[in-house]
């Protein structure tokens, strides 16, 4: 069988490649402005379908949005059939057929494609997919159906919805009917597994006072205000930035992204958050949680993804061994250079702690190597992964008290409650407020777990970010030559002092990131560790050389 040449063609011509643009599947999929996207929609759909078929049939995600982005971006990201994921492989493949820069030459890439990974063509192709609520999503999501629809293959359209929905709609899917089904392929089913798993975890405690939700303007927003209606009185959410409607607003001054970066509370929950109250933010898509609250004195304190790997962390660790399963299911911890130092040290006081670089599929691929694999990015992304043996563990091991059974129990219905495709902020906000009603913390108590240090995070634009390559999880620069031990000597100055630059995955620019001691070392640290960076290289002078966030 071979490829509908004729019809893939008169497609294509529909949907031209800009020609002027280069794009690149990166860290977060293909992301820039929704405006150019249109001819990188249509080759992702018939790029899904040639992975569906070349994985025999199983379904693939295509999730459309930008997450944390303004609202006038957009993106689009592929899911593999666990709920992973893309396979990094074909990120290459994906950026290359992205770029062909005619129909024709398209074309002969696919065919290349499909000759080079020996694809068979007369095996199904199946496709689901959805996207956020940017206001351009509906005209790239026809893009994408017209590449569905030109390669023949089948496609389900999930509409509008968070992109840990559709990772584990991908999942329930591609499971049904085996012994590992995920769940019941719909929204609905997704609702019904969290808040079942919810309800029991917190049967018996006492209810926790009332969560501020701060949705970023987001899809969020609808997940929420669904979620509401599965939990009952279980656990009182009050939404808040549920504005999907007004053009601009979307992560505008809101948002994870917004907290964490401006280690700020979002202007609009000022009058809203009272102290002593837990507040969280979503980001744009749903897949990234920020906690906070303030303290008596009405000063803002962050929980961000390092506080919330620490608590989960150590809640899991306390149930293993009050089920007596110490010996044989290993907790470990993943985490990236950006890790707060502080937070690195009382985890590695406890468990095993590894760090990958950045980007979501290293975190995961490291979390898979432990029995419970807990991840988390600083900025709230993350999840946690049960080995399949583990899971059987929990399913069949004999208690031997009553104590056992009801620890084991809670971890039966933790493996229900987290979304271990990915990370997301639905299912992790249930998991921490699990964790804090089991342990009857305040936002106050939890933070007391250990001491953030000071940090900062600095990007530099430069006119060439690739001459910048890292080696040790991202940790150290190996080029430019001579710049990692400037680094080093300037490092030494400062008590508690640790920084290290890389270039960013997904922005056309490097990172700076310092922490020491103090505030104002912190700070100055990642100052002069950019002003290295800028003498190296020179910034691009039609931009801002150094921005802080
Ligand atoms: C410092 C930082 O937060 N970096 C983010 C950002 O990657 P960069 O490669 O740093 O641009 O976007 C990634 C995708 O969302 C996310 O995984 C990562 O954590
Ligand atoms: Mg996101």
């Amino acid at each position: 069988m071979s490829l509908p040449v004729e019809l893939i063609r008169k497609l294509a011509d529909q949907h031209p490649k800009p020609a002027s643009l280069r794009f690149q599947y990166g860290t977060a999929g293909f992301r820039t402005l929704g405006t150019v996207l249109d001819s990188v929609m249509f080759r992702v759909g018939i790029l899904a379908a040639l992975r569906s078929k070349r994985l025999d049939g199983k379904t693939i995600g295509v999730m459309v949005t930008a997450s944390h982005n303004p609202e006038a971006d957009n993106g689009v990201k592929l899911v593999d059939p666990r709920g992973e994921m893309l396979e990094a492989a074909w990120e290459g493949h994906a950026t290359i057929l992205a770029n062909a820069p005619s129909s024709d030459s398209f074309i002969d890439a696919l065919q290349i494609l499909v000759k080079n990974l020996k694809i068979d063509l007369s095996k199904p192709a199946r496709i689901i997919y959805a996207r956020d609520t940017r206001p351009s999503g509906g005209a790239l999501v026809s893009a994408l159906e017209d590449g569905i629809k030109a390669i023949g293959a089948e496609g389900r359209n999930a509409g509008v919805t968070t992109t840990p929905i559709l990772h584990y709609l991908v999942r329930a899917i591609n499971t049904k009917g085996t012994k590992d089904e995920y769940g019941e392929d719909s929204e609905e089913g997704y609702m019904k597994k969290l808040s079942t798993a919810f309800k029991k975890l917190v049967a018996g405690k006492p209810s926790s006072p009332p969560l501020i939700v701060d949705c970023a303007n987001g899809v969020g927003a609808q997940a929420i205000a669904e979620i509401i209606q599965y939990l009952g009185d279980t656990l009182q959410l009050i939404p808040h930035n549920t504005d999907t409607t007004t053009p601009g607003v979307l992560n505008h001054a809101s948002g994870a992204d917004f907290v964490k970066t401006t280690q700020k509370l979002p202007p609009s929950l000022a009058s809203v958050l009272k102290p002593g109250q837990r507040g969280c933010s979503f980001d744009g898509d749903a897949d990234r949680l920020m906690y906070y609250y303030l303290d008596d004195r009405g000063q803002f304190h962050m929980l961000d993804g390092d506080k919330i790997a620490a608590l989960v962390a150590a809640f899991i660790v306390e149930l293993v061994k009050a089920a007596g399963l110490e010996e044989i299911v290993r907790v470990g911890i993943v985490q990236t250079a950006y890790a707060n130092g502080g937070s690195t040290k009382y985890l590695a006081s406890r468990l095993p702690v590894r760090c990958v670089p950045t980007g979501v599929k290293h975190l995961h691929h490291a979390a898979e190597k432990y029995d419970v694999g807990v991840y988390f990015e600083a900025n709230g992304h993350g999840t946690v992964l049960f080995s399949p043996e583990t899971d059987e563990i929990f399913r069949t091991h004999q208690p031997s008290t009553p104590a056992q059974s009801t620890a084991l129990n809670h971890l039966l219905n933790l493996t229900q409650l987290i979304n271990q495709t990915v990370g997301d902020a639905l299912s992790d906000m249930l998991l921490v407020e699990v964790v804090l009603a089991h342990k009857s913390y305040s936002g106050a108590e939890w933070d007391s777990l250990y001491v953030d240090l000071p940090n900062r995070l600095v990007k530099v634009v430069v006119v060439d970010r690739n001459i910048f390559r890292t080696e040790d999880a991202e940790r150290r620069l190996v080029s430019p030559p001579g710049l990692q031990a400037k680094i080093d000597e300037l490092v030494r100055r400062y008590e508690a002092g640790r920084a290290f630059v890389r270039p960013s995955g997904t922005e056309d620019v490097v990172r700076v990131y310092a922490e020491a001691m103090l505030r104002p070392q912190a700070d100055e640290l990642a100052y002069r560790v950019a002003g290295l960076v800028y003498d190296e290289v020179g910034g691009d002078p039609a931009k801002r050389p150094v921005e802080f966030l």
